[in-house]
């Protein structure tokens, strides 16, 4: 095990090739700190739960799917209430913080986060930090409390308010500082979580008894480990609306295309899933998969084919997609955050489209349809309520039992906390020759529009050895391009 004072990432290793990839403590740095009875064991709710602490040792493998004698792996910390806590409730004084994109659900977390403070442990003092983390210094913060969040999972946004950039770690842990917090709870995505390790690793430097803990959220469901992102069935039954929509504008026009933008700057998934569970689209565009639009093979001869074939179609493309085929002149920027700011292909291919259907003198009708803000603007469906009800509940037991440093998150169906340092090096994308990509082209019956060279050599030389994820390979993580992050301040 690595040194407990140090930022290297604490591994535990057992028998068959056990790997824990556990997450910091604050005894790591404070060893001296006092421990209380957990209250929840006086609480009427949990008095009938036969096991309601979880035991020490207790981990969730990150792969469920392994070959008979191959070792047992990457495990993460089991989330939930521990026997012993390391704050009294008196003494917590808790801030939330919501930064980046919206997301459905972003209120629910919030309100959960409060209740579980609150009715689990009795913590009085919590702060709403507002307008993402340059409101650590720039603003007032908004009191929460029970009364305060009652009603507001009802509502899409966050009551809190949301930005990009301004993230000035000093600032931020001199503002924590200052205030006298000890629990901050860090709503948002890749960026935001990036954020939350370096104000961890500077709190930690400081010395100070702060639990610093992440809630991933991202609506294109790009952060890795974790099973996905609370907000994304929200999404893809929204972006149904959407779909549902441009295929009535389809079929009721003379050779009508319905054509559908939805988000994922660089991960496909919503369009995936949200063509999967259609039926009605043709064909979907992501960015992980390459197209072209002239000659053989090409995008335009498949609409082509497809519209002679059924004299309608329904196109769904991610708004990450197709971006290197369009004009390199035109400008690209970052946004404050340093996040690569997208040339609207939508307009880009809807035109190219009516363009090439205008060159081959056919009668053809395109509707386009762009609801991306409206899919995330839109307050949590049921099934994501109770996953940010039980995320939330987890990332306040950790807090409670002294674990600082981490993301809470779902692995395989269980809550867990995940070191920082696993959320942050990689990006989740669609694996393109993984099996869930290919039962799409099977639904569409699109062509791949790939070539030889857009696969990938390791996939082509070991098609059948690589161990899935989740046994499905429907997902996978790649190097995110470097270009996308320059930190705006
Ligand atoms: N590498 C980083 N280090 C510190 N803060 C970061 C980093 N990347 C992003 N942030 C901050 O996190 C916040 C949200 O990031 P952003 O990329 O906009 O959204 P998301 O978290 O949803 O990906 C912003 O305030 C941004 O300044
Ligand atoms: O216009 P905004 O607010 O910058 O958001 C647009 C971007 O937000 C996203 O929803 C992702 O946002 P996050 O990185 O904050 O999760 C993208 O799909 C989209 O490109
Ligand atoms: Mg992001």
């Amino acid at each position: 095990m690595s040194s407990p004072k140090s930022n290297k990432p604490k591994i535990v290793t057992g028998p068959g090739g056990y790997i824990l990839q556990d997450v910091p403590h604050l005894v790591d740095y404070l060893p001296d700190l006092p421990t209380y009875p957990n209250p929840l064991q006086d609480n009427p709710a949990y008095s009938v739960v036969k096991q309601y602490f979880v035991d020490a040792d207790d981990s969730v493998p990150e792969k469920v799917v392994v070959h008979k004698d191959g070792p047992r792996g990457v495990h993460f910390r089991r989330a939930g209430p521990r026997q012993k806590v390391y704050f009294e409730s008196d003494e917590v004084h808790a801030c939330i913080v919501t930064c980046g994109g919206l997301c459905p659900g972003l209120n629910t977390v919030i309100r959960e986060i409060v209740s579980s403070l609150s009715y689990m442990y009795g913590v009085k003092r919590i702060l709403g930090i507002d307008g993402g983390y340059r409101g650590f210094y720039a603003k007032n913060t908004i009191p929460l409390n029970s009364k305060v969040v009652n009603d507001i999972h009802k509502r899409g946004g966050t009551i809190l308010g949301t930005s990009r950039g301004g993230h000035d770690t000093t600032k931020i842990v001199d503002s924590i500082q200052d205030r006298g917090i000890n629990q901050v709870y860090i709503i948002g995505g890749d960026g935001t979580q990036r954020g939350a390790s370096v104000i961890f690793e500077e709190i930690r430097r400081r010395g100070l008894k702060v639990a610093v803990v992440g809630i991933p959220k991202t609506i294109d469901n790009d952060i890795p480990v974790i099973d996905k992102s609370f907000g994304f069935d929200t999404a893809v039954e929204e972006a149904q609306r959407a779909i549902n929509a441009a295929h009535v504008e389809a079929e009721s026009n003379e050779n009508g295309i319905g054509f559908v933008k939805l988000m994922g700057r660089y991960s496909g998934f919503i369009a995936m899933y949200a063509t999967l569970a259609s039926r009605d689209v043709d064909c979907c565009l992501i960015p992980e998969s390459p197209f072209y639009l002239e000659g053989e093979g090409g995008l335009l001869e498949f609409i082509e084919k497809r519209m002679k074939e059924n004299g309608h179609m329904v196109i769904v493309l991610a708004e990450g997609a197709g971006q290197e085929l369009m004009s390199k002149s035109m400008e690209s920027s970052t946004d404050a955050s340093g996040n690569k700011l997208l040339k609207d292909v939508g307009l880009w291919l809807s035109q190219s489209i009516k363009d090439h259907f205008k060159k081959i003198n056919m009668v053809m009708n395109l509707k386009y349809i762009d609801p991306t803000y409206m899919i995330r603007a839109v307050p949590s469906n049921a099934s994501d309520n109770v996953y940010c009800t039980l995320l939330a509940q987890s990332a306040v037991h950790g807090a409670m039992a002294g674990y600082t440093g981490y993301t809470s998150g779902l692995v395989n169906g269980r809550q867990t906390y995940i070191p920082y340092y696993r959320i942050t090096e990689k990006q989740n994308n669609v694996v393109i020759t993984d099996r869930m990509w290919a039962r799409l082209l099977s639904s569409t019956n699109q062509p791949s529009f790939l070539g030889p060279k857009d696969i990938p050599e390791e996939k082509k030389e070991l098609p059948e050895k690589k161990p899935t994820v989740n046994g499905e390979n429907s997902a996978g993580v790649v190097d995110i391009p470097p270009v996308t992050k320059e930190i705006a301040k």
